[in-house]
């Protein structure tokens, strides 16, 4: 079953682009990575799921229920955090998290204890006094509170030191297995890596590539490294199955699909001084992507 089913949504602010056209789902139990760089439009997909914005058109689905119409209902079932936080700053912790839980029937204050020692949060300090990332922390216990059956994470570890990054993570997987399905919302593909079985790529407000993390890391791109000193050499390497080509300063680098034969044969006339075939790094290939549709 899809617990998030978004369809050909598309959001302008004014003549701005926010989205345009964006499709894809989100399977029941899944942690699911949406990754692509500043302004590409995650924030404005998750807001327009939230319904905090409106679409200019398209729909999308929670729980099988239209997330305009049914906004009430299905945010209860969510727990959402923001890519910032924003409290009252003379509120204690403990007081903007009981304020928080008592909107839900199901939370006691154990679930708050509980949460805050995972994340380390000091819950008597006023919110004036925390850093950015214990404010982060706030938020991300305000997000899990009531056991939510869906967890939207906007850029959720931006401010948290690595360990503290990566208790995140276990807290994450802890509440994805009891069940909560997670859409994760990043930037930093090594955290996409560690945590999603599938992802979506996003450039400039359109979804480019729906991939299955493993597929994406089997795939048979090859790195392939030529160093050498002849004039030029990058000009021979301009045939189909070649991408993300640079210029170094030893000679050459690439991503090549195809058969390896056509690079051999070109390699013949050259004088080289290394050759290294790789496999590319999960970065590499998201580059690729980016590359491909530019
Ligand atoms: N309130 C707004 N008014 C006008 N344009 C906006 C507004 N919010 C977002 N945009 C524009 O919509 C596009 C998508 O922005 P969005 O914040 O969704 O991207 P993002 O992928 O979340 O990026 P970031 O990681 O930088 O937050 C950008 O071009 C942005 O400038």
């Amino acid at each position: 079953m899809n617990i998030i089913e978004i369809n050909q949504l598309t959001k302008y602010y004014g003549k701005h682009r926010g989205i345009e056209n964006v499709s894809f789902s989100v399977e029941e139990g899944e942690i699911f990575g949406f990754i692509g760089p500043n302004g590409a439009g995650k924030s404005t997909t998750i807001r327009t799921l939230l319904s905090l914005i409106y679409p200019t058109s398209g729909t999308a689905t929670i729980f099988g229920k239209d997330c305009i119409k049914h906004g009430d209902e299905i945010r209860k079932e969510i727990g959402y955090l923001p890519s910032e936080v924003f409290y009252y700053e003379n509120m204690k912790v403990i007081d903007v998290l009981k304020y928080s839980a008592s909107f839900y029937e199901n939370v006691d204050m154990s679930r708050i204890e509980s949460l805050s020692k995972a994340m380390d949060l000091d819950l008597n300090k006023k919110i004036e006094d925390l850093s950015y990332g214990n404010k982060k922390k706030v938020g991300i216990v305000q997000g899990l509170l009531h056991e939510p059956k869906l967890i939207i994470l906007d850029e959720p570890t931006s401010g948290l030191d690595p360990l503290m990054q990566q208790k995140f993570f276990d807290l994450i997987l802890a509440e994805n297995k009891k069940g909560a399905t997670v859409l994760f919302s990043s930037h930093i593909l090594t955290e996409v890596q560690k945590l999603c079985s599938r992802v979506a790529i996003i450039k400039e407000g359109q979804i480019i590539k729906v991939e299955n993390i493993n597929d994406m890391r089997n795939s048979s791109y090859k790195k392939i490294i030529v160093e050498s000193q002849e004039d030029s050499i990058e000009k021979l390497f301009g045939f189909e199955g070649i991408t993300n080509l640079t210029k170094t300063a030893e000679g050459v680098n690439f991503l090549f699909k195809g058969d390896i034969n056509t690079i051999i044969e070109v390699l013949h006339k050259v004088k080289l001084q290394n050759i290294l075939i790789e496999e590319p790094t999960l970065e590499e290939i998201f580059m690729h992507y980016y590359q491909k549709e530019a």
